[in-house]
């Protein structure tokens, strides 16, 4: 059906037209010249009339002009990006030239655009049309940004969950605690727990804030750490090893092993800084240490959400936490390409409100693994969402990785500013539509699609943690549970 003509200059990337009727933001319409056929996409839409333009001044003027009743000549103006030549499957190379019909883009061109991917994330907005996203594309790192409340915890539902529906094994940090409760299936909640026999001593080191400017204190705790591990693992191996009594005399082994390097030609002080700082660990992280918690990468799981509820902790613990998971799966993937041990499958690894951890302020531990992750992951099949509502608080270099972007609402300029910079896929024009999204509606460009998608994500089919209670089902949940109650208590 047409609904206008190109008028004026047109480019290969953009031509404006003139509607023979109203047009909406964000609709799919293809045209054919040159041999051509291609699909572009409403970006803006204009109406006036040569007979009231801006000029204007006389209110007069236009009550007396109303009074012709519709007879006012006024035009609708839209201004269409070209995005592809389906004819070609390419970019378009050619303008088209100024009368050339415009049509609204038919379903079945659409399916061929939109519809090929590996997993349905939800429908071309205003249509019927599957969206399809290629999950190996998330090799190359998402980013879900949107304002408060626009859907980012439902896409990571909806997303995660056709994940896991083809086998794949996504590994979530629930800040808010609202996917491991949630219906997502199958679904393996893990402790949010630190076994340091599977922490490095550099990792050790940094937990207990000894960074690479105190090479004599870090000297002392690598040792002792060390040689710590060592005799753990000779107890392992030679059975004589009470787990429960570990977790009780760690510190103290550990502290009576740094005393001994006083022995060895480290100083006193130096010595008394380490066990101080030892300590401080101990307060800070004694929620967490466990030295009987499995390795994260033999409680992986794939054709699953692995989900850590990391939202009882503070911003610290949850910081060792998630670089230590990030980077013990990242060393586990590069194991299994060089020798065929380590993790034997790809994860997709979801780090909610992610400005808190890759804050572009903050040196967080997190921030450091992330980067490797950002930079080095998609040759071992380690692939990292960000999810943020405050996407100029991340940092650029790891925004600018996320080769992929499902943008939902996103009203402040500022931040709309910040990802248009950090994107290289991204234009202006686009950017324009972000603040007219609805809730679940999204901008979806990078390699999981073809060209930028605005999408309708489906609703994830059961219930989230974040998402509203059903306060009167609750209630009346409490009561059935308290007339039960009643009626067992007169029975026992
Ligand atoms: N695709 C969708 N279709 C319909 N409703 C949706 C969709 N996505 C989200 N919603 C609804 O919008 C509300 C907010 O969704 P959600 O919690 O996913 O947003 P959010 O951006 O994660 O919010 P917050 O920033 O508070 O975590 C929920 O009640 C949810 O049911």
């Amino acid at each position: 059906m047409i609904i206008g003509y190109v008028i004026g200059d047109a480019t290969p990337q953009q031509a404006t037209i003139l509607a023979v009727k109203p047009v909406r933001l964000g609709l799919y319409v293809t045209m054919e010249y040159d041999n051509e056929k291609v699909l572009g996409l409403i970006t803006n839409v204009t109406r006036g009339s040569p007979m009231i333009d801006g000029n204007t001044i006389d209110v007069g003027i236009v009550e007396r002009l109303n009074r012709f009743d519709g007879k006012i000549p006024h035009y609708i103006k839209a201004t269409v990006k070209l995005l592809y030549n389906l004819n070609s499957n390419s970019q378009p190379d050619l303008p088209p030239i100024a009368g050339t019909p415009v049509s609204l883009a038919e379903e079945e061109d659409l399916r061929k655009i939109f519809s090929e991917g590996d997993i349905t994330l939800g429908r071309l907005i205003g249509t019927n049309v599957p969206v399809n996203i290629r999950v190996g594309a998330l090799a190359r790192h998402l980013a879900i940004l949107a304002a408060t409340g626009s859907g980012k915890s439902n896409t990571v539902a909806v997303l995660s969950q056709r994940i896991a529906d083809i086998k794949g094994s996504v590994l979530i940090f629930d800040y808010h605690g609202e996917y491991y409760r949630s219906d997502i299936h199958p679904l393996h909640n893990i402790e949010p727990k630190l076994n340091p026999l599977y922490l490095n001593p550099r990792e050790f080191a940094t937990l207990l804030e000894i960074r690479g400017n105190a090479p004599i204190q870090y000297r002392i705790i690598r040792r002792a750490f060390t040689e710590y591990q060592k005799s753990v693992q000779e107890k392992i191996k030679s059975g004589d090893i009470d787990f429960e009594k570990l977790n009780q005399t760690f510190i103290k082994d550990l502290e009576d092993l740094i005393d001994d390097q006083e022995g060895k030609g480290a100083k006193k002080d130096s010595v008394d800084e380490v066990k101080n700082k030892l300590e401080e660990f101990a307060d800070k992280y004694s929620g967490i240490i466990d030295l009987t918690s499995k390795d994260i990468i033999s409680n992986l799981k794939t054709h699953s959400v692995n989900v850590v509820d990391i939202s009882p902790l503070d911003e610290d613990a949850m910081d060792a936490i998630v670089s230590h998971y990030l980077r013990r799966i990242l060393d586990a993937r590069k194991e299994y390409r060089r020798k065929g041990t380590g993790l034997r499958f790809p994860v997709i690894i979801v780090i909610e409100e992610a400005h808190v951890f890759l804050s572009k302020n903050d040196d967080t531990l997190t921030k450091f693994w992330a980067s490797r992750i950002a930079r080095e992951g998609r040759k071992f099949g380690v692939g990292l969402i960000i999810v943020s509502q405050r996407p100029k608080g991340l940092d650029e270099n790891i925004l600018s990785q996320m080769t992929n972007k499902i943008i939902l609402k996103i009203v402040e300029p500022s931040d709309k500013k910040y990802v248009l910079e950090a994107s290289d896929n991204l234009s202006e024009d686009l950017v324009e539509q972000l603040s007219s999204l609805g809730v679940g509606e999204a901008l979806i460009i990078g390699n999981l699609v073809k060209i930028p998608a605005f999408v309708k994500i489906d609703l994830f089919n059961g219930t989230l943690g974040g998402t509203d209670p059903d306060m009167r089902r609750e209630w009346e949940k409490a009561e059935e549970e308290d007339k039960l109650h009643e009626s067992l208590t007169d029975f026992g």
